[in-house]
């Protein structure tokens, strides 16, 4: 697909950046924090990026001129050809490499299926917070996410 051709199907055209967006790290990226029927959608990383054959959620490096809101439609579209909507801003955190990463609340059709880009995603799962925690292999912001949840530091309207 030709990303720069492509059509914001939620908010019509890219945003720009606001001026209070951190600027901790080399590069920042925006992750989808997407629920079905209390279960979180993660993603096993395709062998060929980095960090291969890691669990984490779907999402990506926001482009340059990209608002978070722009960059994670299209994450969700590239890796897993869903349409999201995003919600609110969760929480935000710090790589140990520095990259910032912004994690929204993502709405998504309940009918709807993802279909993984090979190239970016060997597979998907559904999966509770216990499963998430007894999972192994995954990148360290998975559990810190989990642990932020527990302790309140992100709010959420459901149970997990
Ligand atoms: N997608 C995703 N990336 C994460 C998570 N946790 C975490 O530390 N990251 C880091 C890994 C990368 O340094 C950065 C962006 O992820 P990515 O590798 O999927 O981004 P990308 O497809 O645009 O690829 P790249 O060009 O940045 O390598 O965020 C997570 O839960 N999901």
């Amino acid at each position: 697909m030709n990303l720069r051709l492509w059509t914001n199907p939620i908010l019509g055209k890219s945003t720009r950046m606001s001026d209070n967006m951190p600027r901790i790290g080399k590069k920042r990226g925006v992750v989808g924090v997407i629920f079905r029927e209390e279960k979180l959608l993660i993603i096993r990383r395709s062998l060929t990026v980095t960090a291969p054959g890691k669990l984490c959620l779907p999402g990506g490096t926001i482009e340059k001129g990209e608002s978070e809101q722009f960059a994670l439609v299209r994450e969700m579209q590239e890796e897993l050809a869903i349409d999201v909507e995003p919600i609110r801003l969760l929480w935000r955190s710090v790589t140990p490499w520095g990259t910032t990463l912004a994690w929204w609340l993502s709405a998504l059709e309940p009918d709807v299926l993802p279909v993984p880009n090979p190239a970016e995603v060997s597979e998907y799962h559904w999966m509770d917070s216990r499963e998430i925690c007894n999972a192994r292999e995954m990148l360290p912001s998975l559990p810190e996410f989990i642990q932020a949840i527990r302790a309140e530091e992100v709010r959420l309207d459901i149970a997990f």
